[in-house]
């Protein structure tokens, strides 16, 4: 486990005290579910089938998405069509917005983010989901502490996921990618996600934790004022994590159980 965040004393213990806390708000993605990895290739085939047709459309070197990289700074844990946006933009390339209904042969922002998301169903439709075991014992646990749960994603597969590995009666409530559509809530790295967990779950920013692996998740931990950030590394990415703010990185969150 890494502990401390940029200039800062590190928490000691690091194990989640039930007496400082009420709540822990989950990331799903990468948390609970191994779906990071279904994203992150879903991203890379889209963005490798784009980047290339546009190399040789405007007789350029072809230069691929790398999958951790560039996933990881700009898609991971974002909205979906900001994700998007951020890594065109890391490539200076401009598209038109378009319209949630566009389809994949669609040039646009939209158009681009709906084709990822058939990969994505397509991969999900015929492998199935697991569930990290490290999670769901922590998640045990802090219930049975009696602390209050919640999944902030920016996935609109959300609630899917969790219905289909059974996860949903874990959790009091859920901000995911339509919630946030709806309400109209900044994605990640905006804490808007965390704060609203939080206010339906009746608890005050300090007195909550945040459970995340994407940079831009812990980045929202911490523009939300949350009383502990865990970084969780399923990628050797824990520099990445506590450089963004996370409080403490672990690769086991059993480590952190109660
Ligand atoms: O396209 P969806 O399923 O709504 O998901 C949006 C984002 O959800 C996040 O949880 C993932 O980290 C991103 O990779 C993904 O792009």
């Amino acid at each position: 486990m890494t502990q401390g965040a940029s200039g800062e004393q590190p928490f000691h213990p690091p194990s989640i005290d039930p007496t400082k806390f009420d709540a822990v708000l989950f990331d799903l993605d990468g948390v609970l579910t191994k779906t990071a990895v279904v994203h992150a290739t879903a991203w890379k085939r889209l963005f490798d089938e784009y980047l290339q047709a546009k190399a040789l459309r405007d007789h350029v070197p072809f230069q691929p998405f790398d999958i951790l990289l560039d996933y990881q700074r700009y898609v991971d844990g974002k909205l979906r069509y900001d994700g998007v946006r951020a890594f065109l933009e890391s490539r200076h390339i401009v598209l038109p917005n378009g319209t949630a209904h566009d389809g994949p042969e669609q040039e646009t922002v939209q158009g681009l983010g709906n084709k990822k998301d058939g990969y994505f169903q397509a991969h999900l439709a015929q492998h199935g989901i697991e569930l990290y075991d490290d999670a769901m014992q922590l998640l045990r646990n802090v219930r049975a502490q009696g602390m209050r749960t919640a999944v902030v994603s920016a996935s609109k597969h959300t609630a899917a996921v969790l219905q289909k590995t059974g996860l949903a009666d874990f959790f009091q409530t859920r901000v995911d990618g339509i919630e946030s559509e709806r309400l109209h809530l900044a994605g990640k790295p905006a804490p808007d996600g965390f704060l609203e967990a939080a206010r339906r779950l009746q608890v005050d920013p300090p007195r909550a934790i945040v459970v995340e692996d994407a940079v831009a998740g812990v980045q929202a931990g911490r523009n939300g004022g949350f009383g502990l950030v865990i970084g969780v590394d399923r990628t050797g990415h824990a520099e990445d994590l506590i450089r963004n703010g996370a409080h403490v990185v672990t690769a086991d969150l059993t480590e952190l159980c109660p």
